[in-house]
């Protein structure tokens, strides 16, 4: 593939649109070519802002002020690094000429569970799971009842399971009405989903420049209350399911269009693939791409943003271990023993300023050249070790 334009990366700014973790990653691969980076979110010190060249702190569900930022740095590329972002402000910025990465359409659809599941189950005829949507209590009694139990009650615009939960009987609904409320985005509407007794679940990282689109090697995750606690890469499958996957994943990422990293999340039943739900950015269960590929999702990432080509090496096998603060506070101090740090891992902590119970403060990464389960082991024993404040 040739590439006419040279990267003049003085002259790029790219602006994110949340600053945590993932954010953090991004910023660094973008410094690493000598990209101005400029971190946004609604708290001070969040982890990208620690490392970007210039950080703001706004109301980023207002739209005046994300305008406002957005107009005042005049960034080359606006990329969205959470759901809660006024969407609003992202379409009048792409109207006045900016680039907002994906794309905003791309950003709406997939910010709420209601776009995104018709989009993919009615526009493009993706196999998901049974679903209705609901605004009232009685409504939800009425849609589980026609979906069965049990089934798993999400608001349509959340994230990392905040507002999740599955009723297994009717007894369960006021309980899963009332905390749907805890979503961080709207939960002024839920959705109701049939209950996948998957055999495993992925997220397939799928990376577009628009010239090209690339798979990487399916990731396999474990989720406790509806956030990652776990991932490895690759998982094993069929090759019937990993075709499938990617069949999926090309079609909703086609659909979306524009550029960049995105994460599909995928069920595996034998060889039946359903849609889950997708992020167009990376992604938190590939983390582990850290430590897997010469390029990580975040370098890819940048590297699609820009239009640059997308190859890459494969490592070998290696997985990751979210650590969760035990407690709250407002100086949280990780405790990481000498033995985590082996030549076969690597640690990240995240510099998020305040902690609260099971908010994600760091993350362990380990390499095993040919097993993922070998890898996962040595991941689960390092996170294991660590304390917090
Ligand atoms: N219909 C379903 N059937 C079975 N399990 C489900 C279903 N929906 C969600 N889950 C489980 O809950 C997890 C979180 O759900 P989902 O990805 O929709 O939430 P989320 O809050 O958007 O998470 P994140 O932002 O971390 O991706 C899934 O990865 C899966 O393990
Ligand atoms: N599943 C989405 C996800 O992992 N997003 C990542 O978590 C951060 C929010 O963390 P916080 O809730 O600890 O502020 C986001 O900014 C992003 O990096
Ligand atoms: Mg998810």
């Amino acid at each position: 593939m040739k590439f006419t334009a040279p990267l003049k990366s003085d002259s790029i700014k790219i602006m994110l649109l949340g600053s945590g973790e993932l954010g953090k990653e991004v910023v660094i691969e973008a410094q690493r070519l000598g990209i101005e980076t400029i971190a946004v979110d609604s708290y001070n010190n969040a982890p990208a802002q620690l490392v970007a060249n210039k950080s703001y702190t706004i109301n980023m569900k207002n739209k005046n002020e994300v305008l406002d930022v957005i107009r005042r740095e005049k960034p080359t590329y606006i990329l969205p690094e959470v759901e809660a972002i006024n969407i609003q402000a992202l379409f009048d910025a792409e109207a006045e000429g900016f680039h907002v990465i994906p794309n905003a359409d791309a950003v709406n659809k997939t910010m709420n569970r209601k776009n995104i599941r018709e989009f993919a189950a009615v526009e493009l005829g993706l196999p998901t799971s049974k679903y209705e949507f609901v605004t009232t209590l009685e409504a939800l009694k009425d849609a589980s009842n026609n979906i069965g139990f049990p089934c798993v009650i999400k608001p349509v615009m959340s994230s990392s399971g905040h507002g999740q939960s599955i009723a297994k009987s009717p007894d369960d609904l006021e309980k899963s009405w009332e905390l749907a409320k805890e979503a961080r985005g709207d939960a002024s509407e839920l959705i109701v989903e049939e209950f996948i007794t998957f055999d495993y679940e992925i997220t397939l990282l799928t990376v577009r420049n628009e010239k090209e689109t690339v798979f990487c090697e399916p990731i396999g995750h474990i989720q406790q209350d509806g956030d990652y606690i776990f991932s490895w890469q690759p998982m094993n499958m069929s090759e019937v399911a990993k075709a499938k996957s990617q069949e999926i994943a090309k079609k909703i990422t086609d659909g979306l269009g524009g550029r960049g990293l995105f994460g599909v999340e995928l069920f595996v039943k034998g060889d039946d693939v359903y849609f889950s739900e997708v992020s167009p950015r990376p992604h938190d269960t590939g983390m582990v791409t850290m430590i897997t590929q010469s390029a990580s999702e975040f370098a890819l990432h940048v590297r699609a943003v820009l239009g640059l080509p997308l190859d890459y090496i494969d490592y070998g096998a290696g997985a990751s271990a979210a650590y969760k603060a035990s407690g709250d506070s407002f100086n949280p101090i990780i405790d990481i023993f000498d033995s985590s740090f082996t030549k076969e891992s690597i640690i990240r902590v995240f510099g998020k300023p305040q902690s609260h119970v099971g908010r994600r403060m760091a993350v362990a990464l380990a390499y095993d050249k040919e097993s993922s389960d070998i890898a996962l082991q040595k991941a689960k024993e390092i996170i294991g070790n660590f304390a917090d404040n």
